[in-house]
């Protein structure tokens, strides 16, 4: 912490990339030396050492991880190796795994095609697991699936340290990831596999084909929905509504990929059961736009995945298909804008002025793209350009911005750490075979309701990361009892799926808490 703290010191005013890199750089020196003391430092100082450790400076650490590469982390599956697999997962030296997170490199953050370089994501993933859901490190693994890079500048990058040939599509790639899952499947068929940061294409094929097989999910489409749900539900609160108000709210969702499809799929899930299950009523209030402007039916080569979101145009007044974000703002007067499209900086000032004319009175502005560059808009412009009354969440962290007057405009972070570690938690300490969709609702509904309404009317959607052990022990109980009431819990070491079930709503988040592991030494010789 002095090494920490003097670098600190000693970096006044230069760039943050730099410093973080630096910072990055003595907590992993640290993680390599001592396990247990690089946790108990993470869980102590979380506020301050998340953003080190994952988004944003996990995306840095990624663009420049082979330069930084020092001795491997996590284990690597390339195409080469198709046929060792199953020898390859044996080979590993723990006994146990409980939690696998697992890239393919093809979409880390906003930054695109990384290759190997993405092994950062599930390694800063897991620690959050270590940290925020108490897994125990020696049971969880880093995983990178190296099928190529079609990224032209690591392949001409003489440090790059993955295969250099571009990425295996189709058949090829999925068998491939099919000998992974049956490997891990074999050797750990409890383990929880968690997808991360695949390409849309991959990421929702893989979803489908694994779900009803392995005990999985995908962060990106299925975490970040919830997290995203329980923030619209709160601007409804914020507006001194009541829930059921949320399917009056306007939203303008832009980016058409696996986060923005995920986030639309389970907010209009919400709306048709508040609805009384009309899905087609559902639809109406939500607005997709990506690369090519709103999506209407008009549109040529729509994407399957987005086809289900796209607006009759004979129901839009003044609206056409492609129409842009300003144009779409402006007619439209959002409730809620939504940003999951990667693009720093998209919520211009234009853009942001137009939603003082939004029909909330409390609009509510998600740019929840990472990393920090990212972002759609900085918290500082949302509350200078959209005004002081907004409600305002961004994927990677921003100060609470100062309004004057001593007062603050509050800077939610709007990141699925919220929820994949008590999806993960949960599932894994309920046995399930699988994580079904009422699993991932529990979780949304967990988080939704955690807040109180004075917390939410002041702009407070999400709790402190400084709790991030709490809420995570709360969503890990709502998940496991999800599972229970689906007759999906099959139990875990030594509690049986009818002891799950006898648990009351408060043993079930003892028993999580119970099962949470916290860093201390191990005593070497055992007193007698
Ligand atoms: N905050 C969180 O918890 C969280 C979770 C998941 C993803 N994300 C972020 O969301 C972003 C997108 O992730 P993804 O997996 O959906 O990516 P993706 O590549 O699947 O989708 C990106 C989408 O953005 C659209 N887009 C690109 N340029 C655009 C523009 N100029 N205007 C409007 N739309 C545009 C694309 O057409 C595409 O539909 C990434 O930056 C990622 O870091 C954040
Ligand atoms: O990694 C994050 O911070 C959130 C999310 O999974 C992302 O891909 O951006
Ligand atoms: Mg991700």
């Amino acid at each position: 912490m002095e090494s920490y703290r003097s670098l600190e010191r000693n970096t006044h005013g230069q760039p943050d990339g730099i410093v973080s890199l630096a910072k990055w750089r003595i907590l992993n020196r640290l993680h390599d030396r001592n396990e247990t003391l690089y946790y108990r430092v993470l869980i102590d100082n979380i506020r301050n050492f998340a953003p080190i450790i994952y988004t944003p400076t996990v995306g840095l650490v990624c663009q420049n991880y082979s330069g930084l590469f020092r001795r491997p982390r996590g284990m690597y599956f390339s195409a080469k190796d198709k046929g060792e697999m199953m020898s390859m997962i044996y080979n590993w030296p723990g006994q146990q795994v409980d939690m696998i997170v697992l890239t393919d490199g093809s979409r880390i953050l906003g930054l695109g095609d990384l290759g190997v370089q993405g092994i950062g994501i599930p390694i800063g993933k897991l620690d959050m697991y270590v940290a925020a859901a108490g897994i125990n490190p020696q049971r969880i693994l880093p995983v990178m699936l190296d099928i190529g890079t079609n990224n032209e500048k690591l392949l001409n990058d003489r440090l790059y340290l993955g295969l250099r040939q571009p990425r295996l599509e189709g058949e090829e790639y999925l068998s491939i990831v099919d000998e992974f899952m049956e490997a891990v499947h074999t050797r750990w068929p409890k383990a929880i596999v968690q997808f991360e940061d695949f390409q849309m294409k991959w990421a929702f094929e893989t979803l489908q084909r694994y779900r009803k097989r392995f005990c999985m999910f995908n962060d990106d489409i299925q975490g970040t929905a919830g997290v995203a749900l329980a923030g619209l539900l709160g601007t409804v609160r914020a507006q001194g509504r009541p829930l059921s108000d949320f399917v009056n709210q306007k939203i303008v969702v832009v980016g058409a990929g696996s986060a923005g499809l995920g986030v639309l799929n389970m907010a209009i899930q919400a709306v048709s059961r508040m609805a009384g299950n009309n899905d087609s009523t559902a639809r109406n209030q939500f607005f997709l736009i990506d690369k090519d402007g709103l999506i209407t039916k008009e549109r040529t080569n729509i994407d399957p995945a987005a086809a289900p979101f796209a607006k009759d145009p004979r129901e839009l007044e003044g609206l056409s298909e492609g129409a842009n974000l300003l144009e779409v703002v402006k007619k439209v007067r959002p409730h809620v804008l939504l940003g999951l499209s990667g693009v720093g900086g998209i919520f211009n000032e234009e853009v942001l002025k137009a939603m003082r004319e939004s029909d909330s009175s409390k609009p509510a502005i998600f740019a929840m793209s990472n990393p920090t560059m990212n972002a759609e808009c900085t918290a500082a412009d949302a509350f200078k350009y959209a005004g002081e009354n907004i409600v305002f969440a961004s994927g990677s962290p921003f100060e609470n911005v100062a309004l004057g007057n001593g007062k603050f405009g509050h800077v939610n972070q709007a990141n699925n750490m919220y929820l994949f570690p008590g999806i993960g938690l949960g599932s894994l300490l309920s046995g399930a075979r699988y994580i079904t969709d009422g699993m991932l609702q529990a979780a949304a509904e967990c988080l939704a309701s955690y807040m109180t309404d004075e917390e939410v009317q002041s702009g407070i959607l999400y709790p402190s990361i400084d709790s991030i052990r709490e809420i995570t022990a709360e969503v890990g109980a709502a998940v496991l009892r999800s599972a229970v009431s689906e007759n999906l819990a099959e139990g875990h070491g030594d509690v049986g799926p009818r002891e799950l079930r006898l648990m009351a709503k408060e043993e079930t988040i003892e028993y999580i808490k119970r099962n949470m592991w916290f860093p201390i030494y191990s005593p070497l010789v055992h007193e007698k």
